[in-house]
């Protein structure tokens, strides 16, 4: 008997790419083939409108967006636990929620069931064994290397993270992640609890780099699954210029959301927000190194600039090789070098 483990993976989702189902198909050929776990579902959790990061379409959509993107998936689930949150909930009580949820269902399964409100997101069949379902955070190496980003992530919550769950990590590329946990005293203290999986079928598609591509009126076909871009579409988000692409809408592919949005119009606190995101413009893509945990970055990084609140702009920036020619920086500098970032402050 393999143990059982679920993977959650935290985001903004604005909106979902194909690259963010890769990760979980990804992530659990690694476990299966070698045999170590049981991979028993998978979570995508979408972060709290008040996240505030620019391009963040409202929960409701972006939860929407999801369900669609999910749609051809017998495994992956949307949690909309935390959009219904009346806050920004930090990463670690989305996972102690999700766990503790988890624990009480398999200890008392009878109890949900009976009052038949079973969320969403809980994968089938746990109740076929007894023994425990270890939840794990599954990220791409850019979110790992926001742990460095100062002020973004308390050192506690990173260590409850990595002591209590355990990280799942898939690269990316333009990160170092290994380097990264080298250079972290928590992580490595931690590392037995960190799986880092090479991607190797890379594809940097990202969220921002489709909002972009929207905003300008050009064509996202085959970088979104086609009902995510036919909700786009139809919902007018991130700004679209729509008469440049193909409208593929199909009334019947929206039905799910008319419900979704029936049943929750009430609970989700929308936002209008749909700024563009840029932060991949290629002029910001200047010297800086990602730093350590708790370390003080050597050089400006950190773009704190007039903190409202959590949202402001934070670069994750990976130092070119300055061995490498050129045209190597240049590709390395291609891919998501910038992270937009949130902060809390506390
Ligand atoms: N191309 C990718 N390769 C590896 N991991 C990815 C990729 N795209 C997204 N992820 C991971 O998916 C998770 C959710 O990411 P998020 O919602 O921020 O998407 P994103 O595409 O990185 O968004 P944005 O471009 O707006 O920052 C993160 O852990 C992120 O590292
Ligand atoms: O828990 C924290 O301290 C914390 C700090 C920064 C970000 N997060 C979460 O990490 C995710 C980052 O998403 P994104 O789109 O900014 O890459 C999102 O789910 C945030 O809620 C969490």
């Amino acid at each position: 008997m393999l143990p059982r483990i679920a993977l959650i993976a935290c985001g903004s989702f604005s909106p979902p790419t194909p690259m963010h189902m890769r990760l979980f198909e990804i992530a659990r050929d690694y476990f299966e083939i070698r045999g170590s776990h049981k991979v028993v579902g998978g979570i995508i959790s979408p972060t709290h409108d008040s996240y505030g990061k620019k391009g963040l379409a409202p929960s409701l959509d972006r939860c929407a967006m999801i369900k669609l993107a999910v749609q051809s998936s017998n495994w992956i689930r949307l949690s909309d636990w935390e959009v219904h949150q009346s806050q920004w909930m930090r990463t670690q009580s989305v996972l102690q929620h999700h766990q503790n949820y988890l624990n009480n269902f398999i200890n008392s399964p009878g109890d949900g069931e009976q009052h038949g409100v079973l969320p969403g997101w809980l994968p089938k069949n746990l109740t076929e064994r007894r023994d425990p379902i270890k939840l794990k955070l599954l990220c791409g190496a850019d979110l790992l290397e926001s742990f460095a980003v100062p002020g973004l992530w308390s050192n506690d919550d990173i260590e409850n993270i990595v002591a209590n769950y355990g990280l799942v990590v898939i690269s990316r590329c333009g990160s170092n992640p290994e380097k990264f946990i080298f250079e972290s005293d928590i992580l490595t203290k931690h590392q037995y609890n960190i799986t880092l999986i090479t991607n190797w079928v890379p594809n940097e598609v990202s969220s921002s780099l489709v909002r972009r591509l929207l905003n300008r009126g050009e064509s996202v076909k085959y970088l979104l699954d086609d009902l995510v871009l036919s909700y786009i579409n139809r919902q007018g988000l991130y700004n679209v210029k729509s008469k440049y692409i193909t409208d593929a809408v199909h009334p019947n592919h929206l039905n799910f959301n008319h419900a979704y949005m029936d049943n929750n119009k009430n609970a989700i606190q929308q936002s209008n927000h749909q700024d563009m995101d840029e932060s991949d413009s290629p002029l910001r893509q200047q010297s800086a190194r990602v730093f350590c945990c708790g370390e003080t970055p050597r050089v400006a990084t950190k773009l704190l600039l007039g903190r409202s609140g959590p949202g402001q702009a934070i670069q994750v920036i990976t130092v070119p090789d300055k061995n490498k020619s050129n045209s190597d920086s240049l590709e390395q500098t291609q891919p998501k070098k910038q992270k937009i970032a949130q902060v809390q402050q506390i």
